[in-house]
């Protein structure tokens, strides 16, 4: 069973019924407000709730635990029971029915339900649409916000579907896992004294925050140097929850025997390395339980997307500044939370949070999107996005509707390829595909654009 704790992410539901649509609004935001409460636990999955409400009146609720456990709609009818019939069941999203088992459709039709509120559909393409046209042919009227219901209170409501369900809907439109980049720093920009000591700059409190974002992640990355420094642990304590795994990047394995991430007891750690490292460590680390993968080249992408390909879904980088930069630069971190200490450590060589980024002039400096402030104990946390968030839900035409627009497509037709759409099995053949590319300057330097259609603007239209 999922440990509850206080989201730091999502806002409280709380409504103000003379806005159209703001009991359905208020409803569906409980449901996205119940969903996070297993934020880590149901990864890969995506994190759903359901809230069941007759006459404006909450009879039934449930959210999904854990991966393979009882979804949400299923609890949400269980709990109300009769008063299922003829209510109305609001979702933070369009369930998944992976295995086309339609468990959850079959609850909400068989209880009794006559209307269903969805806050998005599903992000991955192939489960898309699939439910909602389930409910719908079982003759449920489904509205899906933004869509059906528009207003300011939707768009709210909405945001906060988007929101509890961040992790996946980035993974999906960049092919590596959801980063977040943490770091506590002094007030004048210091994660450390000059002697690299670094125990503690941030409050109680802010660490305890931090093991809740811990527990919301499937795996924490440091670098070799944080190894050395700080022997760190990195595990979740703040007393349950999901406890993510370790991964440690070093392109030497110039680390040291005795370290509190070699104890494999409770939490998994993995060291990625370049190939033939240090053959020797390597065998030492693995007759401790440690795996060891090796690349060719290290690097944070491909890393990261090798823990894409094992299924990864959101990331947490504890890491030193030049890892960070390394992360940045390669455009593989979504979200950044930095905590900031009301003290002073001074000192010419004290590390920072963010080393070299190559940017001269501060208007190339990136801007969080959507950030926030909030004050944790005596420190300030800012947290907010690196990179906007994607668009899960473009509009696909169906098959029918496709034909209407182009009647040269028979809907008879199977495979339907549609062409310059990021979201389609083709997408990367269009330039406006999310994927960033590696593009040679004139100096045959490599630099990294967020996708085709950057780099064509800058190289075709710059002065
Ligand atoms: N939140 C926070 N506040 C500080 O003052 C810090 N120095 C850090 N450091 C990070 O936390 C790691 C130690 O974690 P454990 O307590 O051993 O689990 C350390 O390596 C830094 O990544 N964080």
């Amino acid at each position: 069973m999922a440990a509850s704790f206080p989201s730091p992410i999502i806002c409280k539901a709380t409504t103000n019924n003379n806005h159209p649509h703001a009991l359905d609004s208020f409803h569906v935001r409980r449901a996205a407000e119940i969903a996070d409460k297993s934020a880590g636990l149901t990864s890969p999955h995506p994190n759903f709730g359901c809230v069941i409400a007759t006459a404006g009146k909450v009879v039934g609720e449930g959210y999904l635990y854990a991966q393979g456990t009882k979804p949400a709609e299923v609890q949400a009818v269980e709990a109300a029971g009769e008063l299922c019939r003829g209510a109305t069941a609001y979702l933070n999203m369009e369930p998944g029915d992976c295995h086309g088992d339609r468990t959850a459709v079959s609850a909400l039709v068989k209880a009794g339900i006559t209307r269903v509120v969805v806050g998005i559909r599903h992000p991955l393409q192939h489960l898309r649409s699939h439910a909602l046209r389930a409910m719908r042919s079982e003759g449920l009227q489904v509205d899906v916000l933004g869509e059906d219901l528009k207003s300011k209170v939707v768009e709210e409501a909405l945001k906060s579907c988007l929101i509890v369900n961040a992790p996946l809907i980035y993974r999906a439109a960049s092919r590596v896992p959801f980063s977040v980049l943490k770091y506590a720093m002094t007030l004048d920009g210091k994660i450390a004294a000059s002697s690299g000591h670094a125990s503690w700059i941030s409050s109680k409190e802010s660490r305890y925050r931090v093991f809740e974002l811990r527990g919301r992640s499937d795996a924490i990355v440091v670098g070799g140097n944080t190894v050395r420094k700080d022997n760190p642990r990195l595990t979740a304590r703040h007393g349950g929850g999901h406890v993510p795994i370790r991964i440690v990047m070093s392109r030497t394995l110039n680390l040291p025997e005795v370290a509190n991430l070699w104890d494999v007891s409770s939490v998994p750690t993995i060291v990625v390395t370049q190939r033939g490292a240090r053959k020797n460590f390597q065998k030492f680390l693995a007759s401790k339980g440690v795996e060891v993968v090796e690349f060719d080249i290290l690097n944070t992408r491909d890393v990261m997307e090798y823990f894409y390909d094992r299924g990864y879904l959101s990331i947490l980088w504890e890491c030193g500044g030049t890892l960070a930069a390394s992360a940045i630069s390669s455009g593989i971190i979504h979200k950044v939370f930095a905590f900031v200490a009301p003290k002073i450590i001074g000192g010419k060589n004290a590390p920072t949070p963010v080393g070299e980024l190559g940017m001269v002039e501060m208007t190339q400096a990136l801007d969080l999107i959507d950030f926030s402030y909030e004050q944790i104990g005596p420190d300030m946390l800012i947290s907010g996005f690196l990179q906007p968030l994607p668009d899960p839900t473009p509009v696909i035409p169906s098959v029918d509707e496709t034909y209407a627009i182009d009647p040269s497509v028979t809907p008879y037709e199977s495979s339907i390829i549609f062409f310059y759409k990021t979201w389609d099995l083709y997408g990367a053949f269009s330039n406006f595909s999310p994927h960033p590319i590696q593009m040679p300057d004139e100096n045959g330097d490599y630099q990294t654009w967020s996708s085709v259609e950057h780099y064509y603007q800058v190289t075709t239209f710059a002065a």
